[in-house]
């Protein structure tokens, strides 16, 4: 059965950020993500995972001014600068969290710049974050996004991922493989996983449409968690989904997608 994290930043939102974690852990939960750390203090959070005994196993970098529309900054030639201090940020702290992967966005393209110069900036910011990240054990992932929901987003496909993965030369560059934007994007789930494994950094899942859970939509989860453990998938798949109720009772899936 795969191992399944609580994405905390779309789970138990019926309770305060720092009160999550207590939720997910009495839900069963060994591993937690979220998506940004950065309005608590990271002392808070390290003594909530210590506390509920639980695993963080992901979160992302700064994304710049999210409520002014920014989801990340990684492609965008004029923010290099912001980028690095973001990356020293997120840095700081996956190093008090433990965190073993971050996730850079490579944020929406600028209206205007050429796509080749999106590529180069993009490409020399995960370098340079790559590379700040290897002398603390820390991969760096990237995520195709579906451009349903983020419109402009600069890295929409697994092989677009793939390509920059490979271009970039870093060994600690991987892929985070969101099955809900995946299914919005190429469908074609079982061959992609199979084909980018070794890839594969982190996954994440949702059901569509809705963004719900797992067994709410068109894709087959059963099947799916059945063909993951048979090709050997051995990561977290963080539950990044938006419950269609309270938390608790939505995470009935679990059991029966996974007997
Ligand atoms: O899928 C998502 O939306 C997230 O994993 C993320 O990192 C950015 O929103
Ligand atoms: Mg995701």
């Amino acid at each position: 059965m795969p191992k399944f994290a609580a994405n905390l930043s779309m789970l138990f939102t019926e309770a305060p950020f720092l009160d999550r974690f207590a939720l997910a852990r009495e839900a069963g939960f060994d591993g937690v993500e979220f998506l940004f750390p950065y309005a608590c203090e990271a002392q808070q959070i390290t003594e909530r995972l210590r506390r509920h005994q639980l695993e963080l196993v992901l979160h992302n970098l700064p994304p710049g001014d999210w409520a002014a529309g920014d989801r990340g900054m990684a492609c965008d030639p004029r923010r290099v600068e912001e980028f690095r201090a973001g990356v020293a940020l997120g840095l700081e702290y996956a190093t008090e969290l433990g965190t073993p992967r971050l996730h850079c966005m490579a944020g929406i393209v600028p209206p205007g710049l050429d796509p080749a110069r999106a590529r180069d900036t993009y490409l020399d910011n995960l370098r340079y974050a790559a590379d700040q990240c290897r002398p603390h054990g820390i991969a760096l992932m990237i995520e195709p996004i579906n451009h349903f929901d983020m419109p402009g987003y600069f890295l929409n496909h697994s092989w677009q991922a793939r390509e920059l993965i490979t271009a970039s030369g870093c060994d600690n560059v991987f892929l985070q493989y969101d099955i809900y934007h995946m299914q919005r994007m190429e469908g074609e789930l079982v061959n992609t996983i199979r084909a980018n494994l070794p890839l594969i950094g982190h996954m994440q899942l949702a059901d569509t449409p809705g963004r719900h859970e797992p067994g709410t939509g068109e894709i087959n989860y059963r099947f799916l968690f059945q063909q993951l453990d048979a090709m050997g998938y051995q990561g977290w798949i963080g539950c990044e989904y938006v419950p269609q109720g309270d938390t608790a009772s939505g995470l009935r899936w679990r059991a029966a997608l996974t007997a």
